[in-house]
C-alpha cells in the first residue's frame, strides 16, 4: 500500500502534532475540523513548533516552510475522496467518532485506510459501522505527539494484515516506535496509567495530600516527567474521564470507577490545560 496522502480530522492537540509529526515525514496533509477557526487554531500551533525548533537550532527556515507547504487546510471532509489514509483525533465520544466514520466510509476511496487515535474506544465497534472493518485500524500516538516515540498499532477484529502492515510501516517512516495491542478496552497505555491518574485524584479526593503534594511524590520518589495531576491537566480532564468511563464500562471493575472529583471538574468546565483551569490553573 502506498500511502502519500492523508486527512487528519480534528485540529485539537493531538491532530495538529500528528499533522506535525506527517509532515515532516514527508506525506502530504489535509487537516479537517468542524469549523475553519479550530483549523486556524491547530495551524497557529502547528508553526509555533515549528518556530521552536528554528529558534532551538534544530530546524532551518527552509526545512520549516518544506513541512508547512505539505499541510493544507480543508474545511470540506468532501475533500477526503483524494487521500489513502484518514487519522481520526475527534473528541473520544462513541457517537461522535461512529458518524464520522460512517461519513468518510461513503467520502474516501475504497482503498483508502480509516485510522482512529482513540484512547480507548473499541477498534472493533467503529469499524462496523463501515463497509471496509478490514481497512479500520487503531493509530494511537502519544501526547505530544513531537516528542513521544510510541504509537499503539491497535488491531480490530476484522483488520487485515495488510492495513496492520501498512499502519506499522508508516508509524515506523513518521519516526515512531509502533507496538501491536489487542482491541481491549484502554489498550496497554491507558489502561496501565490512567488508574494511577485516577487515584492520585482520588488521594486528593479523600485528603490526603494536596495536589502539589501529589505530584512532588511521584516526580521525586518516581523520577516521573510530570506527576500525575499535572500529566490529567495536560491530557484533558474530559479526555480521562472519558479513558477511565470505558474501563469502568468494558471490564465491569469497581476499581475503574472514576473519582467523583473529576467527574465534578469536567462537568464544572474545568478541562485542564485547554480550557485554562483544572488541578492547576494556566491563566496568564
Ligand atoms: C491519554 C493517552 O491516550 C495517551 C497519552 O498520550 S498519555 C500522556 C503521555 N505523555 C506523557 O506522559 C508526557 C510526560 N511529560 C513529559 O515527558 C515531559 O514533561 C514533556 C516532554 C512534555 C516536557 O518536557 P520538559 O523537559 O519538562 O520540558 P521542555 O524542556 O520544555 O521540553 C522537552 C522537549 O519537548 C518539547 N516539547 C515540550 N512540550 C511540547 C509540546 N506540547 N509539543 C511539542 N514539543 C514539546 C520541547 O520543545 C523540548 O524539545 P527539545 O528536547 O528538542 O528541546
Ligand atoms: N489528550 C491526549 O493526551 C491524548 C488524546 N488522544 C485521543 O485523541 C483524540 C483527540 O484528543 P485531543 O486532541 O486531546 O482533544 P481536543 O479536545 O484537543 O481536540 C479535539 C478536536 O476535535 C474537534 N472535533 C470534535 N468533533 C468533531 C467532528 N465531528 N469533526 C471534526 N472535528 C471534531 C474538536 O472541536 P471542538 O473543540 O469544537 O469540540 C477539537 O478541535 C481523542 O480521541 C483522545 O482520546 C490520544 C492520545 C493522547
Amino acid at each position: 500500500m502506498n500511502i502519500q496522502t492523508i486527512m487528519v480530522v480534528g485540529a485539537g492537540q493531538m491532530g495538529s502534532g500528528i499533522v506535525q509529526v506527517a509532515a515532516a515525514s514527508g506525506l502530504k496533509v489535509l487537516l479537517h475540523d468542524i469549523s475553519m477557526a479550530f483549523i486556524d487554531k491547530g495551524l497557529v500551533s502547528i508553526n509555533k513548533q515549528l518556530a521552536r525548533g528554528v529558534e532551538k537550532g534544530g530546524l532551518t527556515e527552509v526545512r520549516k516552510a518544506e513541512i508547512l507547504s505539505r499541510i493544507q487546510p480543508s474545511e470540506q471532509l468532501e475533500q477526503a475522496e483524494q487521500v489513502d489514509l484518514v487519522i481520526e483525533a475527534i473528541s473520544e465520544n462513541m457517537v461522535l467518532k461512529t458518524s464520522l466514520f460512517q461519513r468518510l466510509d461513503t467520502i474516501c476511496p475504497p482503498r483508502a485506510i480509516l485510522a482512529s487515535n482513540t484512547s480507548s474506544l473499541p477498534i472493533t465497534e467503529i469499524a462496523a459501522v463501515t463497509g471496509r472493518p478490514s481497512q479500520v485500524i487503531g493509530m494511537h500516538f502519544m501526547n505530544p505527539v513531537p516528542v513521544m516515540p510510541l504509537v499503539e498499532v491497535i488491531r480490530g477484529l476484522e483488520t487485515s494484515q495488510e492495513v496492520f502492515e501498512a499502519v506499522y510501516k508508516l508509524s515506523e517512516r513518521m519516526g515512531k516506535t509502533p507496538v501491536e495491542v489487542k482491541d481491549f478496552p484502554g489498550f496497554v497505555s491507558n489502561r496501565i496509567l490512567m488508574p494511577m491518574i485516577n487515584e492520585a485524584i482520588f488521594t486528593v479526593y479523600e485528603g490526603v495530600a494536596s495536589v502539589e503534594s501529589v505530584d512532588t511524590v511521584m516526580k521525586l520518589g518516581m523520577k516521573h516527567p510530570m506527576g500525575p495531576l499535572e500529566l490529567a491537566d495536560f491530557i484533558g480532564l474530559d479526555t480521562c474521564l472519558s479513558i477511565m468511563e470505558i474501563l469502568y464500562e468494558g471490564f465491569k471493575d469497581s476499581k475503574y470507577r472514576p473519582c467523583p472529583l473529576l467527574r465534578k471538574y469536567v462537568k464544572a468546565g474545568r478541562l485542564g490545560r485547554k480550557s485554562g483551569q483544572g488541578f492547576y490553573s494556566y491563566h496568564g
